[in-house]
């Protein structure tokens, strides 16, 4: 279920087409501001959604080694400009105590935290608590790389430049080479 009230969103676009010099009736734009709403309804997704629910299912493997998915592909919208940002997320954990997610859990997790007006640390650390609170893992590192269109197309106008975050919990915290091994693994 939806919280999105697409009505509300469809009279504000059109407003905003009118507050441009647009002509809101113009054929090409007449449906946007419904094609807007469908939109915003599916990128806003994630607002319903509680990360942590993704690690309910969880196998009692005994695997206390390092698991990392990378290059998780993410899109969300910049919480200043609601503009998107975009990239790629890596996560790792290193389990604890048979606490073993499903791989694709990692990135339905990435999803539905990106799925919203965000922030690119809130991202990263928000995924990190989720997993490090439920599966209570030895430790978790995340690592998002992400270019922000309100930082290229406009503003400041840098196309190109990526912004790189990392959110390290447990052991990680005080082994360097631990995060080091990730770290390689996600240049690999
Ligand atoms: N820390 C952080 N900042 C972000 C993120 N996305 C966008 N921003 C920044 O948010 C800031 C908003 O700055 P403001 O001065 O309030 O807005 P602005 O006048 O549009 O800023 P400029 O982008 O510099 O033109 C900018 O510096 C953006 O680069 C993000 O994920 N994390
Ligand atoms: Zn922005």
């Amino acid at each position: 279920m939806s919280n999105v009230n697409r009505t509300q969103i469809e009279e504000a676009v059109r407003l905003i087409l009118e507050a441009i010099g647009e002509d809101p009736n113009r054929e090409g734009i007449r449906d946007t501001p419904k094609r807007v709403a469908k939109m915003y309804e599916e990128v806003f997704s994630g607002l319903n959604q509680n990360p942590k629910e993704y690690f309910e299912t969880i196998f009692g493997e005994d695997h206390e080694e390092l698991v990392l998915v990378k290059d998780i592909p993410f899109y969300s919208m910049c919480e200043h400009h609601l503009v998107p940002f975009f990239g790629k997320a890596h996560v790792a954990y290193i389990p604890r105590n048979g606490k073993v997610t499903g791989l694709s859990k990692l990135a339905r997790a990435v999803e539905a935290v990106a799925k919203r007006p965000q922030l690119q640390e809130r991202i990263t650390s928000t995924i990190a608590d989720s997993i490090y609170e439920t599966l209570e893992p030895y430790g978790v590192m995340v690592v998002i790389e992400a270019e922000h269109m309100c930082m290229t197309m406009r503003g400041v106008k840098k196309p190109g430049s990526k912004t790189v975050t990392s959110a390290v919990r447990g052991t990680f915290l005080n082994d360097a080479a631990s995060r080091a091994e990730v770290l390689s693994l996600i240049k690999e």
